[in-house]
């Protein structure tokens, strides 16, 4: 009651109460034990973030190293789905959530696996939002990690600015497909970055010329070059062109995502180029 009061006297005086700076260590002690903060996102919905997000934290623990992944889409979680998370989380002695578990080298975060009823729909606004983003680095159990993938959902509202906020340090890969529809909202967002001076590892092209089964011929759906071009003309690295695949989307579904399932499927060899070039770059 005492603390409370002094609390809110503090916060009245502008200064931050005992439970902010508290988190605010506890966030600071976190970080520290993470070497890259990797923060994938796009102006545009349905690009293929979370598909990307899932796929490169895979990617990564595969090459052995200890890799996290938040899901930071609050509303639309997807990640849970894609790397077949079906189980709530649990808290350990220390009070903190125990990550989902996936193999020796990777822990997942995601809102869908805190709820009791699957499809129940989240319905909050910005400050209760960005305390959960707090939450999902100051009172999880992430231990040391190599990398940390957090995956947003579009646009530059609460949850990007929440992370930038939170996790200063973290680096952006910005996501989109090859069309001006995708590309000028991709544009706002690599302004946000330099705005919120957010550094930039890289441009990802995603659902790029797609390979006829039957013929091999290249057929670009969501026409080809753009995100090239993009990137030249905005001043950032480019990372590579993802192509459409529907294997993607069987394996999204099936909840084994698709750089575990096929290893010679084109995605996953793309995405493995994408890979190495971001952690030569680092
Ligand atoms: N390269 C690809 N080829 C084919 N389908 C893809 C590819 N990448 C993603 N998809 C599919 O496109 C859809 C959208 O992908 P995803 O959910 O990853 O996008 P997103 O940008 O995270 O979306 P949002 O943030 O708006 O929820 C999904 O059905 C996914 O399986």
């Amino acid at each position: 009651m005492i603390h409370d009061s002094v609390d809110a006297a503090k916060k009245a005086k502008g200064g931050k109460s005992d439970a902010a700076q508290e988190q605010e260590q506890m966030i600071k002690g976190t970080l520290s034990k993470i070497k890259n903060k990797l923060f994938v996102m796009s102006g545009k919905g349905g690009v293929g973030k979370s598909s990307i997000s899932a796929n490169l934290a895979v990617g990564l623990a595969d090459k052995g190293f200890k890799v996290g992944l938040m899901d930071v889409d609050l509303h639309g979680p997807s990640i849970a789905q894609i790397m077949g998370l079906s189980e709530l989380l649990d808290i350990n002695e220390a009070r903190k959530l125990i990550p989902a578990q996936k193999g020796p080298n990777l822990k997942v975060i995601t809102m869908q696996c805190l709820m009791r009823e699957a499809d129940q729909a989240v319905i909050w606004r910005g400050p209760a939002k960005a305390g959960m983003i707090q939450q999902f680095v100051s009172q999880v159990e992430w231990g040391d990690l190599d990398f940390l993938i957090i995956d947003a959902p579009p646009g530059t509202g609460d949850e990007p600015l929440t992370v930038v906020q939170t996790i200063p340090e973290a680096k952006a890969i910005v996501v989109t497909t090859p069309q001006e529809v995708a590309l000028a909202d991709v544009r706002k967002s690599i302004n946000f970055c330099q705005t919120v001076k957010l550094d930039v590892v890289g441009l990802v092209e995603n659902m790029g010329p797609f390979s006829c089964p039957g013929c091999n011929t290249k057929i670009s759906l969501f026409k080809s070059g753009g995100g090239l071009t993009t990137a030249t003309k905005m001043g950032i690295p480019f990372l590579g062109t993802l192509p459409f695949d529907p294997e993607v989307v069987e394996a999204s579904d099936a909840g084994t995502p698709i750089f575990t399932k096929n290893k010679s499927n084109e995605f996953t060899k793309a995405l493995d180029a994408v890979i190495t070039k971001i952690v030569k770059q680092l």
